[in-house]
């Protein structure tokens, strides 16, 4: 099975606190993994160190063939903050976003709004969204360059669990499209039944990784 992405020995101190300890780990293309533990376990960093955000203090860490900074236009990253423009209409923000990808063909952005169950021709800034909302245009930000690694950061922290139900459903049909899914979350309810694996972290080390029944 080819891996998105792989950390070897990777630690992430914090002067003498390690939000990582030594983490080895292959995350397959293609699949989807759900990453559990307690607040400060390391979810977040783990992330982040994925997506080149942080540099780990020691090991190394792939993203496909090379380090995370080369694969950056393959990676989407969607953080607690919403990273949006308060004062743009959501058409805007992602115009914006997808100038960004100079090398890779993006979706329209009425197209991505769409896709994520927002009405395109809304011309409220989005700084008046709920943040429900708000989640909604993060992940079509996230989505509009059609990433093959989706690193996803708590996506249905302040939705109701019918909106995060429609969000786990296109997150299904990525991962269908041979996209790869990292998604912390608390509600392990709500998207564990959708995950090949369960990876589970506990102070800076991966706890355990089980394979789900959609993983077999
Ligand atoms: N810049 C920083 N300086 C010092 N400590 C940090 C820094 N960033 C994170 N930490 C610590 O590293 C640990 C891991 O944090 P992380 O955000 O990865 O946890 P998490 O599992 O995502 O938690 P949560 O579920 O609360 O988001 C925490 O104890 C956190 O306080």
């Amino acid at each position: 099975m080819p891996v998105a992405a792989s950390l070897k020995t990777v630690s992430k101190l914090y002067g003498t606190f390690a939000a990582l300890r030594k983490v080895t780990v292959d995350f397959e293309q293609g699949r989807w993994y759900v990453l559990l533990g307690e607040n400060g376990a390391g979810k977040s960093t783990l992330l982040r160190v994925i997506a080149g955000l942080l540099q780990p203090t020691y090991g190394t860490v792939l993203v496909g063939e090379g380090p995370p900074h080369q694969g950056r236009d393959r990676i989407g990253y969607m953080s607690h903050a919403a990273m949006l423009y308060d004062e743009f209409t959501a058409v805007e923000n992602l115009r914006y976003f997808a100038s960004l990808y100079r090398e890779r063909p993006c979706q329209a952005p009425e197209a991505a709004l769409d896709a994520v169950g927002l009405d395109p021709t809304l011309k409220r800034p989005v700084g008046q969204y709920s943040q429900g909302m708000r989640q909604r245009v993060s992940l079509a930000r996230v989505l509009i360059s059609q990433p093959e690694l989706l690193l996803l950061d708590e996506p249905f922290s302040n939705m109701d669990v019918a909106s995060a139900r429609q969000m786990l459903a296109l997150l299904a049909a990525q991962r269908a499209q041979g996209r790869t899914v990292l998604l912390t979350t608390h509600q392990r309810e709500l998207a564990e039944p959708l995950a090949d694996y369960v990876l589970t972290m506990m102070a800076g080390s991966v706890a355990s990784l089980l394979a789900t029944e959609t993983a077999k």
